[in-house]
């Protein structure tokens, strides 16, 4: 098989931030500065990273962005709290609060209390309806909306593909089938989870294959159509003595083994998680914009 085409993330990813660029711009000239608070309960190492970087790409951009680390003893009600001051400050116009949060945290609770026109994570109920409403007021959730902004770049076509979603996650599978089956996609869509059965076979019918599983390179060479188009979303943190970190990020597919046997493939890194970032940055914008009444 000739070698695949490599969906590159960071390029992707890249160009939408360019555009967001301009759009911050745009909006500042009216009097407007976009404003995301990311709140993180406990201190997983993985989670800080994210938010390092969501941070970041805030200030590169001209946002203005709060960053709000809570211990991992915060109670429900003062986290309750902090999402209640956030929905009424003016210069928020995004809230995310980094997921999942330790144990005793209801997070449901909390998705809940979120201002719906300030959910940019498209987690709120109301933005979960919208979505399978097809109504582009709401928020798509910035992973799966970032897989679908890879695969319209790169000139990937939806429309009557067999998709195959593997996972059914509120943050990524199940938001994932809605955009590939919405009327501007119209892909034939499976999703499945941990207990289907034969899950390679139902891999194999795949054009346009998802993994959003958690399982280090689990999707195998055999589970994949020759020709298919393969999004690994999984970012997962193997031991790597090899490496300073003492780790190394891998996805849920085998990427050396199954790279050869399709047509389009993403890495991860440089894959999905920089679009996530992206599409953030772009979600925010949208509520800025929404909140602040510019067209
Ligand atoms: N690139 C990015 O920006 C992002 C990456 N991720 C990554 O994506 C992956 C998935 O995340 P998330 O959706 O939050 O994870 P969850 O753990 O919430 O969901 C995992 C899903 O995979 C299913 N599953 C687990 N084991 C198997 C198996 N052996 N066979 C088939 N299905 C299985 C589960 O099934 P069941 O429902 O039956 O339990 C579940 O639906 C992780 O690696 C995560 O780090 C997540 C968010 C953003
Ligand atoms: N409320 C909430 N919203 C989220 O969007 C959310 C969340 N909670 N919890 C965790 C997951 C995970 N996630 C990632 C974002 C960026 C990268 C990313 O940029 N990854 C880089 C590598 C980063 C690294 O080096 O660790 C890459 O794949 O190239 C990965 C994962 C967002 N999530």
């Amino acid at each position: 098989m000739s070698s695949p085409q490599i969906l590159d993330g960071k390029l992707v990813a890249a160009a939408v931030l360019d555009e967001c660029r301009a759009e911050t711009a745009a909006l500042q000239a009216l009097g407007v500065t976009p404003g995301l608070a990311v709140v993180l309960v406990g201190d997983d190492p993985a989670s800080k990273v994210y938010v390092g970087s969501k941070v970041r790409t805030c200030a590169e951009l001209g946002f203005h962005s709060r960053k709000i680390e809570l211990p991992a003893e915060t109670t429900q009600e003062q986290l309750l709290e902090v999402v209640r001051d956030l929905n009424a400050d003016p210069a928020i116009h995004g809230i995310l609060v980094q997921s999942p949060p330790p144990k005793h945290i209801d997070e449901e609770a909390i998705v809940r209390a979120l201002d719906p026109c300030k959910d940019v994570d498209g987690f709120h109920p109301e933005n979960v309806a919208k979505l399978v409403l097809e109504d582009p007021t709401g928020f798509v959730p910035c992973t799966p909306a970032g897989c679908m902004k890879l695969l319209e770049t790169s000139g990937i076509e939806t429309s009557g593909a067999e998709a195959v979603v593997i996972g059914r996650s509120m943050i990524v599978g199940k938001p994932m089938a809605m955009l590939l089956v919405a009327k501007n996609s119209n892909a034939t869509v499976t999703i499945a989870h941990s207990r289907s059965k034969d899950l390679p076979a139902i891999c194999r019918r795949a054009d346009i294959l998802i993994a959003a599983v958690g399982r280090p390179e689990m999707v195998k060479a055999d589970w994949v159509k020759p020709g298919a188009v393969v999004i690994d979303v999984g970012i997962n943190r193997v031991t790597d003595e090899s490496k300073k970190s003492g780790y190394r990020l891998t996805g849920d597919v085998a990427f050396e083994e199954v790279a050869p046997n399709c047509s389009a493939i993403t890495p991860v890194p440089g894959g999905v998680g920089p679009m996530t970032i992206a599409m953030l940055m772009k979600n925010t914008l949208q509520a800025a914009r929404q909140l602040s009444g510019v067209k």
